[in-house]
């Protein structure tokens, strides 16, 4: 039998690999400065895990297309696990049958374009409230933390989406938000277990470091909150007329799918997809727009042409109108690619786990390696772009047919990933995206700033100060906003 190498990689250490070498701060730029060692494929081991960094758009699209049935999997270490319900939700779940219902009713009946389509009410009517928040501290010479406005926004958002006109009190719904921030950053904390499988008294180490009391004490406070939910749209389902055509919300869809009996899904298994709606819907699309606000700040001249290029669609004293408008904002559509270019909001992808051995490069991955596509590293390559450090949105004007998808021959841009575990939230995040900000820059013309460009660790990648800007109108009036809502 022919054998093969492990990819190249630093020496660790006995126990703990190559833990030490890693900065956890930032995992991607650590990453990335290894791969510039050791190459766009690099092994490492932490703790008893042995892990693979893919960091050239070539690998990754061996690893994302032509071997993704071997690299789809998802590690699933002990936080996620008791969050996603044992890995019965879409985003944990093992590459299995649950994993294609899951995806199928994400995609044919949550979050389909008709169904974004009808939702359409609920942003407009969350965006003129942030729009009046911004009309009336540019009125008073006031900064705004777009940071936290735009997290607020999405949550108010995916919230009502999810469970309806349920959560309109500022209280009950900052104990929501609460709640996710609390699960998010649970998401993504190790436990000595995870790091050293099979370890004996690892599991007690975590206990007595609190981890796992943590863990159960926010399990307790989420689950009981979304059983609520359920049982509270159960019974307002039964009071419900059949022929009732308003709004579905994702509740709703989820009970009614269930009662059709066409997948196995019970409430533990619509509890889990809520989680992953929440989750995974809101931060990445906010961090977006904060980062591509930082982007334009620094570059004036591309904030100009972006804000000329939506005066010139829209008209004066116009709205945005999704349909007619969206689809005309070439330049816009621009800076959002370069900003996830430089930015990616899930720099390492979300990691993936290979379900059976595998040969890349000539060299051997065993089943189980972790395995981080490095969306950061290959965004900033300079083997795919060219002056990859600079912000240059016009780079995406005449290449305009590099897309999110990942699908053609350019794996350059993947925030989004690809292959079979690609964003199922890809058109609603690039849609909200550019609603969110095509409104902010429309609107308002934005103060120079010092814009530093620090990042913070999570599971998705915020920028570490929050984002602090003064807004001033640009319009007099400001349609909707000043007639009275
Ligand atoms: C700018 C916005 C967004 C970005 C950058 C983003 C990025 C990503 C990335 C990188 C992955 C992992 C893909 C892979 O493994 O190849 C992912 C998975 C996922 N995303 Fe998004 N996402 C965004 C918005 C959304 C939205 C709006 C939703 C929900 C409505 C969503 C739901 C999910 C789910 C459920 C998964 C797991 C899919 C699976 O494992 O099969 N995302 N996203």
């Amino acid at each position: 039998k022919q054998s093969f190498k492990r990819p190249p990689g630093p020496h660790g250490l006995p126990f703990i690999g190559n833990l030490h070498q890693i900065d956890q701060s930032s995992l991607h730029t650590s990453l990335w400065n290894l791969s510039k060692t050791y190459g766009p494929i690099v092994s490492l081991r932490f703790g008893f895990n042995s892990a693979v960094v893919i960091s050239s758009a070539s690998l990754a699209k061996e690893i994302l297309k032509t071997q993704d049935l071997v690299f789809c999997g998802r590690p699933l270490f002990t936080s996620p696990r008791k969050t996603s319900y044992n890995g019965i939700d879409l985003a944990f779940s093992p590459y299995n049958q649950n994993w294609k219902d899951m995806r199928k009713i994400f995609n044919l009946h949550l979050f389909n374009p008709k169904r974004v389509q009808s939702s359409r009410f609920i942003r407009e009517d969350e965006l003129s409230s942030v729009i009046k928040t911004l009309r009336d501290r540019a009125l008073s010479s006031q900064k705004v933390n777009l940071s936290e406005l735009m997290k607020n926004l999405m949550n108010s958002i995916m919230l009502r989406v999810c469970f309806g006109e349920r959560y309109q009190d500022v209280y009950e719904k900052s104990k929501v938000f609460g709640l996710i921030d609390k699960v998010q950053a649970h998401m993504v904390d190790l436990h000595v277990s995870d790091i050293w499988p099979g370890l004996p008294f690892g599991g007690l180490v975590d206990r007595l470091m609190g981890k796992m009391n943590r863990l159960n004490k926010c399990f307790q406070d989420l689950d009981p909150f979304l059983q609520q939910l359920i049982d509270e749209q159960l019974i307002i389902n039964k009071q419900k007329h059949k022929s009732c055509k308003e709004y579905e919300n994702v509740i709703d869809v989820l009970l009614q799918l269930a009662e059709d009996n066409l997948f196995t899904l019970t409430h533990d298994h619509i509890k889990a997809l809520l989680l992953d709606i929440l989750v995974a819907g809101t931060d990445t699309t906010a961090a977006t727009v904060v980062w591509a606000m930082s982007l334009l700040i620094n570059n004036p001249k591309s904030m100009n042409k972006a804000q000329e290029e939506l005066r010139n669609v829209i008209g004066i004293d116009g709205k945005l109108d999704e349909d007619h408008h969206l689809p005309r904002l070439t330049y816009l559509k621009a800076v959002i690619k370069e900003t996830m270019r430089l930015y990616p909001p899930a720099p390492l992808l979300v990691p993936r786990e290979t379900r059976k051995d595998a040969i890349v490069k000539g060299y051997e991955i065993k089943q189980k390696t972790l395995v981080y596509v490095n969306a950061w590293a290959i965004g900033r390559d300079p083997k795919s772009w060219d002056k990859a450090e600079v912000f240059l949105p016009e780079r995406f004007l005449s290449e305009s047919d590099i897309d999110f998808k990942g699908y053609r021959n350019d794996f350059d841009l993947i925030p989004f990933g690809a292959g079979r575990r690609i964003c199922p939230g890809m058109s609603t995040g690039e849609m909200m995206v550019e609603v969110l900000l095509a409104n902010l820059l429309y609107l308002f013309d934005w103060g120079e700033e010092d814009i530093d460009f620090n990042t913070m660790p999570g599971l998705t990648m915020h920028k570490k100060n929050h984002l602090c800007l003064l807004p001033q109108l640009y319009f007099e009036k400001i349609v909707g906003t000043s007639k009275g809502t």
